[in-house]
């Protein structure tokens, strides 16, 4: 019996180890098949984008320490180490730094309404009504419908008629250098002068505040705006660390609130002046702020605005239109200071568009191609906000493949698209004949080309473009139309710039000019 099991034992283990083998096989073969099925037809878990390369910075202060003044510049050297995208660390914000066409337009055209929103400092936020102006509100139907109303009801129909205060500002700037010809005058001055009445008389000054008491209202004002951009434009450690906000460390809080008590008491008093000269049935010409009011009174919820988004609205345009406007004035005439051949040809299409025996009119500023070419080659090099204002994402999402998360502040960097070798023929050289090419003449300022972005992009481009193209052009050819301009004996060209909210040059261009009207009753 024992043989036999004993027999039979070895058998049985060679059919038992035969089973084992093919159980195995069997094992193997479906496990291996439920394997690739699983990774081939189950659906993919998403993998996560990376972050964008970047440099590393310190504990607690991220890159901060290593940004020095010049940021455009900084961030276009970074651009260089890191590519199109990158990342840093600030304090405690997130920043990100874009700088090519196609990640342009994926980030302000294709995800506009994720980029769409803004970051406003803790200045701004208290100067503009809690951030609730157009420039420093986020992505939404108070910012639409604010923006609405300047496009289209302030600025829509209404700048030809307010040509004649424009017009008033200009003569009256012409006639100031004429009394000092001769001498060396600091032209960032007069364009700032300029500049600022232009703007303060197309806003406010439709009214009866004439005269001295103008003079005198815009001396006030200028004062004030001086210090709203010194502390708009100060770095704020409450800012980069909102942990800090509230011990207000560097007291630009404090200051902040000061300063916007005292706008408002001031645009208070415009408002209440002109109620009473409305009352009264005086002749009050159409201002900006006339249109305004008339909109506070409208029953429309589309159109009708309060008090507070009147003043807010009255102090966007203001800021976005004076030292902008000052600023680039400036840098086309250091340029033509530099380009001889280019001054000349400003002058002679200057001859034969305006002639001698006139004065510009902004009907003729259509006809100035070659300076439109200038101004544009201008603002390709000295970009008066070569990062834009800076976006600010409302929701996760890739740019360029790269993960860019909620909350993160985004640069657009301007400068470096503007001065990018790949995309410019000799792009640090200043040749408005680029401009006149068949290439680049369709170049224009409306932010449809992402290789040239000097008013921004997408749906928070520049919400004063018309505004801002007529007077920068209007303003420009009437100094050059009336005055030749000369460096004085010994004195040097500088055009380095210096970093702020607006890129200015770092040192005042001082000029000579002499009259070039035969008709002296023109100035
Ligand atoms: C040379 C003149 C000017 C330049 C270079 C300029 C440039 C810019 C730039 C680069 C932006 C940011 C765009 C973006 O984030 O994509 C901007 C926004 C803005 N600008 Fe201008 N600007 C000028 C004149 C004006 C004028 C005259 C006004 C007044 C009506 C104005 C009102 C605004 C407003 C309200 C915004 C905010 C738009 C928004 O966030 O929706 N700007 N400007």
């Amino acid at each position: 019996m024992l043989n036999t099991v004993t027999g039979l034992w070895p058998r049985w283990w060679d059919a038992s180890n035969e089973r084992q083998k093919l159980f195995l096989i069997i094992a193997i073969t479906i496990i291996t098949m439920f394997w690739f099925f699983w990774n081939n037809i189950k659906p993919k878990k998403a993998v996560a984008a990376p972050f964008p390369p970047g440099p590393h910075g310190l504990p607690l202060v991220g890159y901060l320490p290593f940004l020095g003044n010049d940021l455009h510049k900084k961030f276009t050297e970074l651009a260089r180490s890191y590519g199109p995208i990158y990342k840093l660390r600030l304090g405690n914000k997130l920043c990100m730094v874009v700088s090519s066409p196609p990640l342009a337009k994926e980030m302000v055209r294709d995800k506009d309404t994720i980029f769409g929103h803004r970051d406003p400092p803790i200045s701004a936020r208290v100067l503009f009504n809690g951030g609730n102006d157009i420039a420093w509100s986020s992505y939404g139907p108070q910012w639409r419908k604010m923006r609405k109303v300047l496009v289209r009801e302030v600025l829509g129909n209404n700048l030809d008629a307010s040509y004649a205060l424009r017009k008033q500002e200009v003569k009256k700037a012409i006639r100031e250098v004429y009394d000092k010809i001769g001498s060396p005058i600091d032209f960032g001055e007069v364009a700032y002068v300029t500049s600022l009445n232009t703007v303060l008389r197309i806003l406010l000054g439709g009214g009866t505040i004439q005269g001295e008491k103008w003079t005198h209202f815009v001396a006030q004002f200028r004062c004030h705006a001086a210090e709203m951009m010194v502390l708009i434009g100060k770095p704020n450690v409450s800012d980069l660390f909102p942990v800090l906000a509230r011990y207000d460390l560097q007291g630009i809080e404090r200051r902040s609130k000061r300063l916007a008590v005292t706008f408002d008491q001031f645009l208070d008093s415009a408002i209440e002046q002109r109620l009473n000269e409305e009352k009264a049935h005086m002749d009050v010409r159409e201002d900006f702020l006339q249109i305004l009011l008339d909109l506070n009174k409208h029953e429309d919820a589309a159109t009708s605005i309060t008090m507070d988004q009147l003043k807010a609205m009255l102090l966007d345009i203001f800021v976005g239109g004076t030292d902008t406007t000052t600023t680039m004035v400036e840098w086309t005439m250091a340029r033509l200071m530099q380009h001889q051949e280019v001054r000349q040809k400003v002058y002679q299409e200057l001859q034969e568009v305006v002639g001698a025996n006139n004065i510009v009119e902004e009907f003729h500023l259509p006809k100035l191609r070659y300076l439109d070419a200038v101004m544009k080659e201008t603002f390709r090099l000295h970009p008066a906000l070569p990062l834009l204002v800076p976006r600010f994402s409302g929701q996760s999402c890739t740019v360029g493949g790269y993960t860019v998360p909620k909350g993160t502040t985004v640069f657009l960097n301007v400068y470096a698209i503007h001065r990018d070798p790949n995309l410019w023929d000799n792009p640090l050289e200043f040749r408005p004949e680029r401009f006149l090419n068949d290439e680049t003449s369709t170049f224009d300022y409306s932010g449809n080309n992402f290789q040239y972005l000097p008013f921004g992009s997408g749906r928070r481009v520049c919400a004063g473009l018309r505004l801002a193209e007529k007077m920068l052009m209007y303003l420009q050819a009437s100094l050059l139309h009336s005055f030749e301009w000369k460096l004085p004996v010994g004195g040097v060209l500088e055009l380095s710039d210096k970093y702020g909210i607006v890129v200015k040059k770092k040192k005042p261009l001082i000029v000579i000019p002499t009259p070039r009207l035969c008709n002296l009753e023109l100035y």
